[in-house]
């Protein structure tokens, strides 16, 4: 009986300081969902103090949904958010489901929450980041040298924010562009007030090639910052802007490029064959399969770890003991109020 996910806000543990937890999205029935147990994974691996919240769109099944919670993943239920109809090609199709990650800025349970894509994989603990100072959108800035950027005036004479001496942008084209984050990793506060506004915002902007991340870059642009490379290595980077990236020190790999999704990996695409793309991938695969990190392996193992790194986790176990009762019905988490 596939276990039902939290349909409600789930109320974070009390007295464990100001709310925080990680986020992440989820569509469709097909292999994200390994993506997002290895985001899970790591961020075991890495000691984090928070939890894992997966935003799940109505057409993620039943059984990915336990599979996540078995994982100690917090799966909450949003609804599809879609851009205003438009003749729009965007740089990948099936874009335009992205638009639903808006969603997250509903989640107003948590003060703050760092974003970050199923095809993430963090290595170092980031936690820090929650402590940065509030009132700022923190993110990576991303690169326009791929074929994805082909259709913008960057591409074409050669222009990139992460090197932005060596083709100086040219006067008579206007101002240089703003700096443009990649949307793959973010620290944000959920706010009820931006999330409507974002909503209403959205429902008058036409789309655009990068759909949700052009999206946020124009929203938040007077208070986008910056944050180095390390948080959130764009793949391309490797060969871009090898100057700009110091592999030892990366904390996040954000798994983008075209034929790097390590569970889809096959070497085929453009720079698969790098020695650097293949050792990324093995320590992708290296902890999606280390049984050690699955989350009922820690409670067997170590119960108060458990509940000491999983504080909302009585909430989890008491919905995974009724599903092994048998007893149907929905869990419904304790409401936000
Ligand atoms: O079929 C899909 C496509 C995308 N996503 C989610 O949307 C995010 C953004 O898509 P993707 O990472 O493929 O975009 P990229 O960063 O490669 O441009 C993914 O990481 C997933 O979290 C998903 O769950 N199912
Ligand atoms: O829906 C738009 C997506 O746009 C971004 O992906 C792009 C971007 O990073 C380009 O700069 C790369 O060239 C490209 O490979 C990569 O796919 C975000 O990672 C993703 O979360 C999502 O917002
Ligand atoms: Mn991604």
């Amino acid at each position: 009986m596939a276990l039902e996910t939290f349909t409600s806000p789930v109320k974070p543990a009390v007295g464990s300081g100001p709310a925080r937890a990680y986020v992440t999205f989820l569509a469709g029935a097909g292999d994200y969902v390994k993506g997002v147990v290895g985001l899970a994974k790591g961020l075991r691996k890495v000691k984090s103090k928070y939890p894992l919240v997966v935003a799940v769109l109505p057409d993620v099944p039943g059984e990915h949904r336990e599979i996540l919670v078995e994982q100690g993943c917090l799966v909450r239920d949003i609804a599809p958010v879609y851009p205003p109809e438009n003749q729009t090609q965007f740089a990948m199709a099936y874009y335009v489901i992205n638009y639903s990650k808006l969603r997250i800025w509903e989640f107003v349970e948590y003060e703050k929450m760092i974003y970050l894509d199923g095809d993430i994989q963090v290595y170092d603990n980031i936690d820090h980041l929650f402590d940065m100072p509030r009132g700022s959108f923190y993110a990576v800035m991303d690169c326009f040298c791929e074929k994805t950027w082909s259709h913008t005036c960057q591409y074409k004479i050669g222009y990139c924010q992460q090197c932005p001496d060596k083709v100086t942008w040219p006067a008579e084209m206007g101002p240089k562009p703003p700096l443009y984050f990649n949307a793959g990793m973010f620290v944000y506060e959920p706010n009820l007030s931006t999330y409507s506004h974002l909503l209403a915002r959205l429902q008058v902007t036409p789309p655009t090639p990068f759909a949700e991340q052009d999206f946020l870059n124009m929203y938040f642009n007077d208070v986008y910052k910056p944050i180095p490379n390390a948080y959130n290595l764009v793949l391309a980077m490797l060969w871009r802007h090898p100057e700009n990236v110091e592999l030892e020190k990366v904390k996040v790999v954000h798994y983008c490029a075209a034929g790097s999704k390590p569970w889809r990996y096959t070497g085929e695409e453009d720079n698969m064959d790098r020695e650097d793309i293949k050792m990324l991938v093995k320590k992708w695969w290296d902890i999606y399969e280390d049984e050690s990190l699955d989350y009922k392996n820690l409670t067997t193992n170590n119960e108060a770890a458990a509940d000491d790194v999983y504080p909302h986790q009585p909430l989890l176990k008491a919905a995974l003991a009724k599903a092994a009762d048998g007893v149907a019905g929905c869990f419904t988490a304790p409401s936000a109020a």
